[in-house]
């Protein structure tokens, strides 16, 4: 990717070009993502990574992690099935991550639902991950520190319109790239704030799609780390159009996870071009 200006004035198709772009480089550099996340997405999420060109690798324990995360292009964590045993060994693998100058990516499900688990995630990201991916609950707790507001487990209970000033509060917090995902995906390094409108709401009536798309934005952040703010428009965008066109196929959310994996490993440049809608805010 170019080092130029990014940003004002670039039109929906420059977004589109580079979403294009991304995804091609993911697919020709096949970059190694390290998947420590939760039961329910594993299926999902390493075949979605497959889909686009990744290579996926569901590796957890604290024992290989020293051997094994300096290898990787990038590393996902995600705290949805988090236990006493995990946190130590996402924690050990993030740090690995930060010495070894890789970009670690981080999904904190359902942050607000327990005390426990809003201390992990905010420990988490104090070990500086790259981008933060979240529904609109998980963001707006993160952002307040707060526990228990609001939230519905996993599921958010907030439009990500709600959420984009915590967003950009959590991004300036952190130093990472925020972004919250819904009807509209809003992406923001506290500065700049990117729209993404792609996606059908069937989506959200399928376990882990979220989980799924934060690694893809692992491996698209891994294939350009220095703008990671791109990378991750780029990714939630090229997800929402192997939806839209998945959803041309699907009867159903069973039917659209199946047809959402293909879409996604069939996309072509005129697929992406014509549909990708990004644009600055
Ligand atoms: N109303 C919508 N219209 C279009 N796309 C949507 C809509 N809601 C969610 N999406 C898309 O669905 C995907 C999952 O987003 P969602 O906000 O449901 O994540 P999540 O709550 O973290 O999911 P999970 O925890 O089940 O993994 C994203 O790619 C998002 O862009
Ligand atoms: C349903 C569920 N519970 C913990 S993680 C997860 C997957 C969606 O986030
Ligand atoms: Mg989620």
């Amino acid at each position: 990717m170019e080092d130029g200006e990014q940003g004002e004035g670039e039109g929906e198709g420059e977004w589109a070009s580079k979403a294009w772009a991304h995804l091609s480089s993911v697919r020709s550099l096949s970059p190694l993502i390290q998947c420590i996340t939760n039961f329910v997405s594993m299926d999902l999420t390493a075949n979605t990574l497959l889909s686009a060109g990744a290579s996926p690798a569901m590796l957890h324990s604290s024992t290989e992690s020293p051997d094994f995360t300096p290898q990787v292009h990038a590393l996902y964590i995600n705290v949805g099935t988090l236990s006493d045993a995990w946190l130590p060994a996402m924690i050990a693998a993030a740090e690995l991550a930060t010495k070894f100058n890789k970009p670690w990516i981080l999904d904190p499900v359902a942050a607000a639902a327990s005390r426990f688990r809003l201390k992990a995630c905010l420990d988490l990201i104090s070990l500086k991950p790259s981008v933060i991916r979240g529904n609109a609950s998980e963001i707006i707790a993160l952002a307040d520190a707060s526990f228990g507001s609001s939230t519905k487990g996993v599921d958010s209970s907030h439009d990500s319109t709600d959420a984009v000033e915590a967003a950009k509060s959590l991004a300036s917090s952190s130093g990472a790239v925020v972004a919250v995902s819904g009807a509209v995906d809003f992406i923001t390094d506290g500065n700049r704030v990117l729209g993404a409108r792609n996606g059908v709401p069937m989506m959200q009536k399928i376990t882990a799609t979220g989980c799924a798309v934060t690694a893809l934005i692992a491996a698209f952040v891994a294939i350009d780390p220095s703008h990671a703010l791109e990378a991750t428009a780029s990714a939630l965008a090229v997800f929402g159009v192997a939806g839209e066109i998945g959803m041309e196929m699907a009867r159903g959310p069973a039917s659209l996870r199946m047809h959402l994996i293909d879409s996604l490993h069939g996309l072509d440049q005129t697929a992406v071009i014509s549909r990708v809608k990004i644009s600055a805010l």
